[in-house]
């Protein structure tokens, strides 16, 4: 693996991935290349299908590409999914603790920690309790404290808030802002809401559909905060919209 220049946390080259073969061959993604500066906050954006997830699959080493690289260097790679996947015979604190537990970190300071990052997700106090005692947009928090637990360089989050009410994900928005801030984590965020995708990122990445291919990519430069239903936000919603329908109607699905 060659190192990655200093001016990017990820670079991602020329990636194709083809599963299974014959009349079962799937074209996943295309040649896509771009690139995460250390800190940046990129948005992955496209219609179901177009292989969000088995990017962010190859780029946390779960998958390798059919044809080309992908180079974080020396960075930790952390996951985060849609569903919270908590374990649910673990308390919050208990699955915040996992991700250090598997590193090896002692036992003392891995509950010190666990305080510190329910702390930073709003759930200070609420260790002791089991998932089924939270609410979804609880539940979400502690997975987001987990997701920070793996002391990630970079992030990549699988659509986190999906199937959260919006009152909910305006709030972790916000949170999740504060804290890519304040961490300086690299964040690669997969959204199919183009208005979240404005309202996040820095960069947002439009894959269009089988294969996925890269359409285009937007430079968002709003300033922050943001507000999802500020009027900046919707029109370059709109205008991201209207690109990703012309790709959606160009490739028939
Ligand atoms: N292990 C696999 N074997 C065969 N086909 C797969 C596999 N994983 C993904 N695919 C196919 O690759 C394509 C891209 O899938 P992927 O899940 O990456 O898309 P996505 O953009 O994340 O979709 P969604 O937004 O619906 O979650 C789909 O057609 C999917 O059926």
């Amino acid at each position: 693996m060659t190192a990655v220049i200093d001016a990017s946390a990820v670079r991602i080259d020329g990636v194709s991935r083809i599963f299974g073969s014959g009349s079962h061959r799937v074209h996943a993604l295309d040649n896509v290349s771009f690139d995460a500066r250390p800190g940046e906050f990129v948005c992955l954006l496209g219609a179901s299908g177009c292989g969000k997830s088995t990017l962010l699959g190859i780029l946390a080493g779960i998958d390798n590409p059919t044809s080309g690289t992908v180079d974080v260097g020396d960075r930790q790679v952390g996951l985060m999914f849609q569903d919270s996947a908590l374990l649910p015979w673990l308390t919050a604190g208990g699955n915040v603790a996992l991700p250090m537990k598997i590193r090896g970190v002692p036992r003392a300071d891995r509950k010190a920690r666990v305080e510190q990052l329910l702390a930073l997700v709003r759930l200070a106090g609420l260790a002791d309790k089991r998932p089924h005692e939270l609410s979804g947009g609880m539940r979400q928090r502690v997975s987001l404290a987990r997701a920070f637990a793996q002391e990630a360089d970079v992030l990549c989050m699988d659509e986190p808030f999906g199937a959260l009410d919006a009152m909910t994900r305006d709030l972790l928005h916000d949170e999740l802002e504060r804290i890519w801030r304040e961490t300086g984590v690299t964040i690669l965020f997969v959204t199919h809401d183009v208005r979240e995708a404005v309202r996040l990122g820095d960069r947002v990445v439009l894959l269009s559909s089988r294969p996925g291919r890269v359409a285009e990519i937007f430079d968002v430069g709003l300033p922050r905060p943001r507000r999802i239903d500020s009027p900046d936000v919707a029109a370059l919603a709109v205008a991201i919209t209207d690109r990703l329908r012309e790709e959606v109607v160009r490739h028939g699905h």
